[in-house]
């Protein structure tokens, strides 16, 4: 599906993955039998920089891997069961986590914590034993929460590298770029908008000014679409009504993700991807972990860029993202510490 020389010309999912230099790259995939994970490893399955796929979950990952696997590309796919983490684990350079519970409508990304809290902290102890070098990205929510929780138990263990922790959030511009692109009549694939800040709600801060199809956005429109960008996931929570929320885009922004660390992994330069890492922009309010537009490099995180300019409405929604974000990292902190 994804051929290799369509893949090279092209730097957007919609033609293909991007590709660069080949090298071996077996990436995990824990909570890979779920609503994200299946669509996730099978995307993955698709990309020709992943050689290896290692998909555990409690539950189903063997029948999943064993589907995935007759997909006729190179990598090689292994499922594993509930207490096989560390050969699922052993040997991972790149694990992606989507384990988790997902919210009912009426519920807070937040109401996901005492669930998914202890699900992130020994899927952290598990990577601190197998896979202490490798690159992990969390999409079990709460992100703003369970970012930290790993980085903890990272701690504790005495393996937390910054360089190599990222929350997921992706989707927040895959959203931002289609809805722009919805009212502008525009292709969303020429349009790339920063967000800042964590993944819920007035965490999600984007930065509309600073694209040139989101600068002339005003009023009523601005307000619906900022508010549309933000509470993006509750739309999909309320028309999946009760079973769950969004995995398939999710699936697609966790598969651009790897894809990009992976490019980056392999030497390709200028690799930027928005992802919510330890950061020093706002450590000064209690803000350890925020997202903006991250250089990857081969040692995973290369430079943190600061927010840029801001408009005075943006000035407004930081101001209201930080102490939402520094109560949900401090969350989760507290969690883990008192562990
Ligand atoms: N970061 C983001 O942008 C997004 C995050 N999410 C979050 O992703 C998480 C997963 O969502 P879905 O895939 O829809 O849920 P799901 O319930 O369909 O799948 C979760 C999977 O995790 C597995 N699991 C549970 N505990 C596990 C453990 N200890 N080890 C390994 N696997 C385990 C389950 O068996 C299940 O297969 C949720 O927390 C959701 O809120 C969802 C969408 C976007
Ligand atoms: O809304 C949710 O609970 C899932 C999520 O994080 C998203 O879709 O952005």
């Amino acid at each position: 599906m994804f051929s290799r020389s369509v893949a090279r010309s092209s730097s957007t999912l919609v033609r293909g993955f991007a590709s660069s230099a080949r090298s071996n790259r077996k990436v995990a995939v824990l909570g890979a039998a779920g609503g994200i994970g299946q669509p996730m490893s099978l995307l993955l399955k698709t990309d020709p920089l992943v050689t290896g796929l290692s998909l555990y979950d409690i539950r189903g990952a063997p029948g999943v891997a064993a589907d995935i696997s007759h997909v006729n590309t190179h990598s090689e796919v292994k499922g594993y069961e509930k207490d096989d983490i560390k050969a699922a684990l052993t040997g991972a350079e790149v694990v992606i986590i989507p384990a988790g519970v997902p919210r009912k409508p009426g519920m807070t990304r937040d109401d996901l914590f005492n669930t998914n809290a202890s699900i992130v902290r020994d899927l952290a102890e598990a990577c601190a034993e197998y896979c202490p070098k490798a690159y992990i990205g969390i999409i079990s929510n709460p992100v703003n929460s369970t970012v930290p929780i790993f980085a903890e138990v990272l701690k504790k263990k005495g393996v937390f590298d910054p360089k190599r922790l990222f929350g997921v959030t992706t989707l927040d511009v895959v959203r931002a770029s289609r809805f722009l692109g919805e009212i502008k009549g525009a292709d969303p694939k020429d349009i790339k908008v920063t967000v800042v800040g964590g993944h819920s709600g007035a965490t999600i801060v984007p930065l509309l000014s600073q694209t040139a199809q989101g600068k002339d956005v005003s009023g009523e429109a601005y307000k619906a679409l900022v508010n549309r960008i933000q509470f993006g996931g509750d739309e999909v929570v309320k028309a999946k009504a009760g079973t769950g929320s969004a995995t398939l885009s999710m699936g697609y922004a966790g598969a651009r993700f790897a894809n990009s660390l992976i490019r980056a992994l392999n030497g390709e330069s200028g690799v930027v991807e928005p992802t919510f890492v330890k950061s020093p922009l706002y450590e000064s309010e209690g803000v350890a972990y925020f997202a903006t537009n991250v250089e990857l490099g081969p040692e995973g995180v290369k430079k943190i860029n600061p927010v840029g300019e801001l408009s005075a409405e943006e000035q407004e929604l930081l101001k209201a993202c930080l102490p939402d974000l520094a109560k949900n990292i401090k969350k989760g902190v507290e969690f883990a510490t008192q562990a």
